[in-house]
């Protein structure tokens, strides 16, 4: 294995890219076409059958931000299309406004009640998955609620026949048409520019593991609130559009569990975490609908078309735009797609005398660090002391709160009681993304990779949201590719985690930590279940990522290696520091030989 950072492997094109622009050229003469129908004196009927496939689109599309990206999925996009059904009704219906100006205000309203909500619901850790789901769901029903008792409907429906409905396009039929379409594509625009961002890259990575996102550096609470307001915002502009087209709006019909349903429905099928997916499956859906759904045998109709749904989705549980592009050689996932440029070699561990050990300013001061889980007092404060440049064993018996002094210096959990200050500034009490922004990196006891990104994309997203005060001009990709070929996992780059082996699992949780640049690097348990050859190899690592300046704290069983890497070792006992010091000195003390290593050791 490589363990000189060496020139990156330029990529190869993938099978997809010289179709790429053939395929731009003929989206845009598609989207010209669509655009010129009204004006080609196309029937209503034709125009209006288009425009409800747009609608779906619009709101399909909008639900995968959040929803399909970062996995929160929400039963209550009645609420934010229905307050963009009632802003319009109400300002136009009702306060005589410009019909097209209430469009921008319908989805600020939606926008609004979405971050509302948000702020307050993804504070909180237990709301996640169901729970949001069932959330959002009676927060339709709410806001139904209130809407009939008030005058906002009064229970009787809003008429927007006064409404003075533009014509732009030859007709109001035209002039809607163009407004859906329009609409339609300004959410896969959204959508896309969304999914390839560093917001996007946070939202899909939120969606595999929160927690270990927000560890990596990720601001989890915003992101997800602006994907919230984002994804509202268009299915409130899709709800004032359809105000004017339905031309009386009333709440039985607005807030129906049809709308979460068909949206969930038409994402799944397409696939909800590509840009793309969610309009293919609004297309499909829509269409199955309208042609098998009439006429004398509407119930038969119905039927068939959840068949044919069920087996679609359990032949392609990826839904069908991923696994079509799989299958053409593209990549399924739709995360960062661009081929980044791999840019040039970078001096990840430069050479030269390591800092001389334990004798540098203080890095990390944990004073009086207390961690309890209810009954059990997992640390007792913890007074310890970790400098620049310094290699710092955390040893003990199972269970003395190692992995909690971790979980505690990375902000993974929040302390009971003490402070923990990282270059005399307090980090305790800030958010994980802060304190990886700072410059700690951690890895996990047992890897949790973020399983739907690939080796190259979990360790590109840790450099992009690692250490922020790094300006050296390296992209996250070549950072990625680099920190991979350190780590002998090169050839793995665009593998699926479920694909890689324990020792690669652990060595892809090493890439990502390295990646983020680090000032303190936490290494949990890293050597645990690598065979004695693989062991050699991390040791190898960690002393040259060390000589590269970087200060590390790992937590061990294995002693032989502990006394390979480290300066000095930290012994810990339910909780409490037991003895700190030179690694064969505090081997040799009694206690510690007596409550860790045993007599067979000390013999
Ligand atoms: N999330 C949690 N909820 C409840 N108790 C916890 C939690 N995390 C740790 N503990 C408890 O805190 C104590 C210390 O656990 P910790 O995992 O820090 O020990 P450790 O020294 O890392 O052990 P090991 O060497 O087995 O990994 C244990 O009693 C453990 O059961």
């Amino acid at each position: 294995m490589a363990l000189t950072p060496t020139a990156p492997t330029p990529t190869a094109p993938t099978p997809a890219a010289p179709i790429r622009h053939p395929l731009r050229a003929a989206a845009l003469a598609a989207v010209a076409m669509l655009a010129a129908l009204p004006y080609a004196g196309v029937a209503d009927f034709y125009l209006s059958y288009l425009y409800v496939i747009f609608f779906w689109i619009a709101l399909g599309t909008s639900w995968g931000i959040l929803s399909g990206y970062a996995g929160y999925w929400s039963f209550g996009h009645a609420a934010f299309f229905g307050a963009g059904i009632y802003t319009t009704a109400t300002l136009s219906g009702k306060l005589g406004l410009p019909f097209l100006l209430t469009i921008p205000a319908a989805a600020a309203v939606a926008a609004l009640l979405a971050a509302g909500i948000g702020a307050v619901v993804f504070r909180v850790k237990s709301l996640r998955a169901e729970f949001f789901a069932l959330l959002t769901l009676s927060v339709t029903y709410v806001l139904a609620a209130v809407i009939s008792n008030t005058a906002i409907d009064g229970g009787a429906g809003v008429y927007l026949s006064n409404v003075a409905m533009p014509d732009f396009g030859a007709s109001v039929s035209g002039a809607l048409y163009l407004l859906g379409l329009a609409l339609a594509l300004g959410a896969l625009a959204v959508s896309r520019l969304v999914l390839r961002s560093r917001l996007g890259a946070g939202l899909l990575a939120i969606h595999d593991d929160e927690d270990v996102a927000e560890v990596k550096g990720v601001p989890t609470f915003r992101y997800k609130l602006a994907a919230f307001a984002i994804s509202s915002a268009i299915a409130g502009a899709a709800g004032a559009i359809q105000a004017g087209y339905v031309g009386y709006v009333t709440v039985g019909e607005t807030f129906s569990i049809t709308v979460p349903l068909y949206v969930v429905l038409m994402s799944i099928l397409g696939g909800a975490r590509h840009w793309a997916g969610p309009a293919v499956g609004a297309t499909l859906i829509t269409i199955a609908l309208s042609a098998f759904v009439g006429g004398a045998h509407a119930e038969l109709g119905r039927a068939g078309v959840a068949l044919a749904l069920i087996v679609v989705i359990l032949l392609l549980p990826q839904g069908i735009v991923p696994s079509v592009l799989r299958r053409v050689g593209g990549k399924g996932a739709g995360a960062a797609g661009a081929a980044p440029a791999a840019g040039k070699a970078l001096n990840l561990v430069p050479s030269g005398p390591a800092t001389l050990a334990a004798q540098g300013p203080v890095l990390l001061e944990c004073r009086e660090v207390a961690k309890s889980f209810g009954g059990i007092r997992a640390l007792r404060g913890v007074n310890l002391q970790v400098r620049e440049g310094e290699i710092l064993a955390l040893v003990g018996p199972n269970g003395s709160g190692k992995s909690t002094l971790i979980n505690m210096i990375s902000g993974h959990f929040p302390l009971s009681s003490g402070s923990i200050e990282l270059h005399g500034a307090t980090i305790s009490g800030l958010p994980p993304h802060a304190i990886a922004g700072r410059g700690i990196a951690r890895t996990y006891q047992i890897p949790r990779l973020f399983e739907h990104l690939t080796v190259l994309e979990n360790v590109r997203l840790c450099a992009a949201f690692g250490r922020q005060d790094q300006a050296d001009g390296a992209t996250p990709d070549a950072l990625a590719r680099q920190w991979l070929a350190f780590t002998g996992l090169a050839d793995k780059a665009d593998l699926l985690p479920p694909a890689l082996n324990l020792h690669e699992r652990k060595f892809v949780e090493f890439a990502r930590a390295l990646a983020a640049r680090p000032r303190l690097l936490l290494l949990d348990e890293v050597l645990c279940g690598l065979t004695p050859t693989e062991v050699d190899q991390a040791v190898a690592m960690i002393l040259k990522i060390r000589a590269g300046g970087t200060t590390i704290v790992f937590v061990e069983h294995l002693m032989r290696a502990v006394v390979a890497l480290a300066d000095r070792v930290a012994v810990l006992d339910q909780g409490v520091l037991l003895a700190l010091g030179p690694p064969r000195e505090t081997m040799r003390d009694p206690t510690v030989i007596r409550v860790y290593l045993g007599a067979s050791h000390a013999a």
